[in-house]
């Protein structure tokens, strides 16, 4: 398979451009898991401390914000993608 086949690109030039966004992309990527995994810690910091003193895992009024600023900045999708990284950070509920 040579590099049009992989990238799905008809020429050796869309290629060439697709296989080094993609290596992009895929640093991008890295760099975001590190990110949620950065943010599950702190995320798991509050709610020990929440949980310790007598008080619930979950706080809803706390997501809704989450949730509202991520729709603000990225419309509709960003509140999937903020309940999505709030399962990640406290679990399912
Ligand atoms: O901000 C809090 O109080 C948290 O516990 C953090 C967090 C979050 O990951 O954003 C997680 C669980 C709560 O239900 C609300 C928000």
């Amino acid at each position: 398979m040579n590099a049009t086949d992989v990238t799905g690109a008809r020429t050796p030039e869309a290629a060439g451009v697709i296989t080094g966004a993609r290596e992009r992309i895929d640093a991008l990527d890295d760099r975001i898991i590190g990110l949620i995994q950065e943010r599950a810690a702190v995320s798991a910091v509050i709610q020990e401390a929440r949980i310790s003193s007598g008080g619930r895992r979950v706080n809803l009024s706390r997501e809704m914000e989450v949730l509202g600023h991520y729709r603000e900045a990225l419309g509709k999708p960003g509140t999937a993608l903020a309940m999505t990284l709030l399962e990640l950070c406290r679990g399912r509920i």
